[in-house]
Order: structure tokens, then C-alpha cells, then sequence
């Protein structure tokens, strides 16, 4: 699904209405009835007090219909107009007039804090004062009626946008703005349900396709990709029946230091539970009859030093290189990072301390090959392009930082972001029981194991990003979200990839 800005879907907006040669009241009443059938399939005529709060351009229009579709049913609604400016739409006015015909409903003029009804606990308040419109932050009386039905405590279902968030650009946090537990979105999501700083306003959330011109959204550059399980599987390359283990990658994993070297062990799984063919591990002497005792699938080569990474293995041609879990930042452990960047041309992944080092010692950036991929969580990110003011701007500095190098990066959290110099995309699998030591540890293996396997490194990152959270989802499926250790992610990516080549049908 592709991300769209605010300016990109109104313009979609109007050409669609053109194109197939209805009224922008009839795309209203269309998307609104989208909105109406779903809490109609879920509150199935139930009598709960429902409040509807309605600005006067057309997501206040969209909040009308839904009143006038809900009062067909039956249902006890109140409509209360957020009177904010005399500038009233079109389509909202039409629709307030059609309302107003309804003999049983008188609709409240909210102009000021006195009109402000009692909302209790108990209601259920639909949230159309502002939608994609926005374009100043909440003020007056308007941003204290947005306090009082976030202190309400009712369930508040907001209507494309939570009201007072901005789709594609920051919102200033001390703001007023709608606290969703759900949001029903026309046609797209927008980039800041999936931003840390702002994803917690939306709530739970849901795509309404309403019908806009499909050839001229595909034409438009969104602002990000997310991807779907539609990706993941066109991404796939089956095995063939004909192949051996040489057909599907030598990858060499570096890291480990003493104390860690569970890292290396929980890469090295993933590593081979997403099939390449033969994983090498290069590690401190200390980690040797560990390694060889716990995971017997993989080869062993060690350093000279007993407890922490250096140098880099002679006359040694793995497809692959992963490097940095459990590795530490001591000299040893940099020049080692330098060695192996010397040596090879191929993609590298680098994680953990690799960011840190790198972080530490910006010139070996330039020393990345091409399309190298680096993996970091926000801590690393930040040691690695310096603090941002918002996540717009982060996002921002990612993609110059992914420009500059030549690189992919991602940018993990509740949504991953896979960055490739202009590109974005956006993983939408996993659940915060993933949010586990060695997490990240896993989910290295798996890009890199992809990697060596024949995929590009931006298919390795996107597919493996996206089977990383499949797995932890299955995982949360069998054990609970607290339950969840990061071997369990690895454990589970056989299932992921059988989930991954089946139909939604079967
Ligand atoms: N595009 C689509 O695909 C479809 C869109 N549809 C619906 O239309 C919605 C967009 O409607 P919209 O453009 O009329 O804007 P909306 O959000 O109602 O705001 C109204 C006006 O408020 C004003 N204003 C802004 N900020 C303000 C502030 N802080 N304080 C006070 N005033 C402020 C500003 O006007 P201004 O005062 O700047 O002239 C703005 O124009 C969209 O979210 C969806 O629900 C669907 O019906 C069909 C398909
Ligand atoms: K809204």
C-alpha cells in the first residue's frame, strides 16, 4: 500500500470526481458510508450514547452523513457542530441541510467553551472536526474541546485523521489533538500513523478504499511503501528442486566478545533458518566450544585474541559478510571491521557495535560497498547521523545519510523503515513482544542470509524485516507478547515462510 500526502489525495480527490463523472458529494456520501458500515458491523444497532463532533469543512461533512446513516438505524446519536470558522464547505452544507430535514435531530452550534456538552465515560464520541485539511494546530476553545473529549475517557473513533494531527509533517506535541482508540482513513494511511512520535494518536487503524482513480494514484511518487504480505511473496524466490547448498550462499557472520557470545549464536540460527547454505562464524577464541557445542550446523574460525575480535580470516571468499553483534568497540574489534571492509566488494551488513564503531570512525563509512545494509535502533541511528528535531526531519537525514554512503538503512521500531536513498518503506508485521534482547541480533541473520542467497540487498532487507515480525507474531501467537525471547523469532521462521508462500485463500 502506498503512502500519499495530504496535497497528493485531494488532488486524487478531484480528479476522480472528473474521471468517473460524479459530484464530490457523492464520493462524500460514498467514503462516509464506508465509515458508517463498519461501526454498524460493530455496534449492531446497539443503543450507546454516540456523540458526533463535526468541523465545517468536508471531514465535518463526512461526520453528517455518518450521523444521517446512523439515525436511519436508529441509533441515539447528537450532533454537535465545532463552529470554528464561517468558511463552511459545500458538501458539508448540503449534508447539514439534509440532516437538518430529519425531523428528530436538532444538531448543536458549538461557538465557544460555554456550548461544550457533558461527555461521559460511557459515550461514544466520532471524532470529524478536522481531517487532512488541517493546517495550523488546534486553538482557542476548539483545542480545549480536543483536552475535554481526551480527558473524557470515552472511546473515540476518529474519522480519516485524528483531529489536530498533521498527515505528513510534525505536529508540535503540546497541541491539542484527538487521542484515537480507532481510526477509519480514506484510501491510504498516512505517514505519521507509523511514526513514533505520532502513531500513539491514531489508535488502532483502518484502510477504507473509496474508489479514488486507481491509474492515477499508481502514477503519483508516494511518500513511503508499506509493505504488504502481496510484497513479501512477489519478493520470494522458491527454491528449486534442483539446487545444492552451494546454490544458496557462504555467509560469514564477525562479531562476539567475551560475555556475548549469545549474539553471535541467535544470528547464526536465524542465519540458517532462512536457508543460506553454509554460515561461518568468526569469533574470539574464547566463544570456540561454545559455538561448535550449541550450534554444529555452522563452521567456526577464530581470531588470535581470547577474548575479543580481530583481524580477519585469510584466503577466505565468503557471498556475504554480517558483522558487529556482540563485537564490542576496542581497537582490535575496529581494525577488524577495517580489515574486512578492505577485503571485500560484496554488500556487508552492519549491526550492533559495527554501528558503533562506525559511529566512532566515520571515515570507514566511505569504505562500505555499495548497497551495503546497516542495521540500527534509534540509539545507533542517533550516534550515526546526529539528533533530529522530528521524525520528518529524522526520516529526512536517513535518506541524505542512505544517499551519501550508497547505502540501506533501516530505522527499527514499532514500524521498521527500510531507507533506500529516496525510497522508503514500511514494515507493518511484529508486535511489541518483539521488543526482546537479541530482537535485532535475529533479524541481522535473516537479511544477511537473504542476501547471500542471490536476493538484492534492498529484497533482503524488505523481506527479511517483514518475515522477522511474521515469526515474532507467530511466536505471540503460541507464547504471548511477554513470553517471547529472540530465539523464539528464529525458531519460528520455518513457519513464516510457509505462511509466506500460501494463499489468503487456503
Ligand atoms: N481527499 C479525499 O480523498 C476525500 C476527502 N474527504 C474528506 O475531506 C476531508 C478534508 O476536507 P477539507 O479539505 O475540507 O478539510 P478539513 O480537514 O475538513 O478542514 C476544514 C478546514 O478547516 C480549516 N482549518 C485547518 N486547520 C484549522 C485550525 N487549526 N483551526 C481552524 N480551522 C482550521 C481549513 O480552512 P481555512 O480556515 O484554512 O481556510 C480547512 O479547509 C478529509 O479529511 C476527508 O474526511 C472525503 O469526504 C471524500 C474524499
Ligand atoms: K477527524
Amino acid at each position: 500500500m502506498r503512502i500519499l500526502t495530504a496535497e497528493q489525495l485531494s488532488e486524487a480527490d478531484k480528479i476522480s470526481i472528473k474521471k468517473q463523472q460524479i459530484s464530490s458529494e457523492e464520493l462524500m456520501e460514498k467514503a462516509a458510508s464506508l465509515v458508517f458500515k463498519e461501526i454498524h458491523n460493530r455496534l449492531q444497532t446497539a443503543q450507546i450514547p454516540i456523540k458526533i463532533f463535526c468541523g465545517i469543512g468536508n471531514n465535518g461533512g463526512d461526520g453528517l452523513v455518518v450521523a444521517r446513516l446512523l439515525m436511519e438505524q436508529a441509533y441515539s446519536v447528537e450532533v454537535f457542530i465545532v463552529n470554528y470558522s464561517d468558511k463552511r464547505s459545500e458538501d458539508f452544507l448540503s449534508n447539514f441541510q439534509k440532516l437538518k430535514n430529519l425531523d428528530r435531530v436538532r444538531p448543536v452550534l458549538i461557538n465557544s467553551e460555554t456550548d461544550f456538552p457533558e461527555i461521559k465515560s460511557g459515550d461514544f464520541i466520532i471524532d470529524a472536526i478536522f481531517g487532512i485539511g488541517l493546517n495550523r494546530p488546534a486553538e482557542g476553545w476548539v483545542a480545549k474541546l480536543i483536552d475535554r473529549l481526551n480527558e473524557s475517557g470515552a472511546f473515540k473513533l476518529s474519522i480519516d485523521m485524528p483531529s489536530g494531527l498533521f498527515s505528513d509533517k510534525p505536529t508540535d506535541p503540546d497541541s491539542s489533538i484527538i487521542h484515537a482508540d480507532f481510526t477509519l482513513s480514506f484510501q491510504t494511511p498516512k505517514m505519521s500513523f507509523f511514526l513514533p512520535e505520532s502513531m500513539d494518536y491514531v489508535g488502532d487503524f483502518q484502510i477504507l478504499d473509496i474508489g479514488l482513480d486507481k491509474e492515477y494514484l499508481a502514477k503519483l511518487k508516494p511518500q513511503a511503501v508499506l509493505v504488504s504480505k502481496g510484497i513479501a511473496q512477489s519478493l520470494y524466490k522458491p527454491r528449486r528442486k534442483n539446487s545444492h547448498k552451494g546454490d544458496y550462499g557462504h555467509l560469514l557472520i564477525s562479531g562476539g566478545s567475551y560475555g556475548k557470545m549469545g549474539s553471535v549464536n541467535l544470528t547464526a540460527t536465524a542465519a540458517l533458518r532462512t536457508g543460506c547454505g553454509l554460515c561461518t562464524l568468526y569469533i574470539p577464541r574464547c566463544g570456540y566450544e561454545i559455538l561448535q557445542t550449541n550450534l554444529p550446523e555452522a563452521m567456526v574460525l577464530t581470531g588470535d585474541d581470547q577474548d575479543f575480535l580481530s583481524g580477519y580470516p585469510e584466503d577466505f571468499e565468503p557471498d556475504g559478510l554480517c558483522f558487529g553483534m556482540g563485537a564490542g568497540t576496542s581497537d582490535k574489534a575496529k581494525t577488524a571491521l577495517e580489515d574486512m571492509l578492505k577485503r571485500t566488494k560484496k554488500p556487508v551488513l552492519v549491526d550492533a557495535d559495527g554501528l558503533n564503531i562506525l559511529s566512532e570512525n566515520k571515515e570507514l563509512l566511505k569504505l562500505l560497498p555499495e548497497n551495503s545494509v546497516l542495521t540500527p535502533h534509534p540509539g545507533e541511528l542517533k550516534r550515526l547521523i546526529g539528533q533530529w528535531t522530528d521524525d520528518f526531519e529524522k526520516l529526512e537525514k536517513v535518506k541524505k545519510f542512505s544517499q551519501k554512503y550508497k547505502i540501506i538503512v533501516l530505522v527499527k521500531g514499532a514500524y521498521t523503515f527500510i531507507v533506500n536513498r529516496e525510497e522508503v518503506y514500511i514494515n507493518n508485521s511484529g508486535n511489541p513482544g518483539m521488543a526482546t534482547a537479541g530482537s535485532g541480533d535475529v533479524l541481522s541473520g535473516v537479511i544477511a542470509s537473504l542476501m547471500v542467497q542471490g536476493y538484492s540487498p534492498l529484497s533482503a532487507a524488505v523481506l527479511g524485516v517483514y518475515q522477522h515480525g511474521v515469526s515474532g507474531d507467530i511466536a505471540a501467537s503460541e507464547k504471548g507478547y511477554e513470553a517471547i525471547m529472540a530465539s523464539d523469532i528464529a525458531a519460528n521462521m520455518g513457519i513464516a515462510f510457509l505462511r509466506l508462500t500460501e494463499s489468503d485463500e487456503a
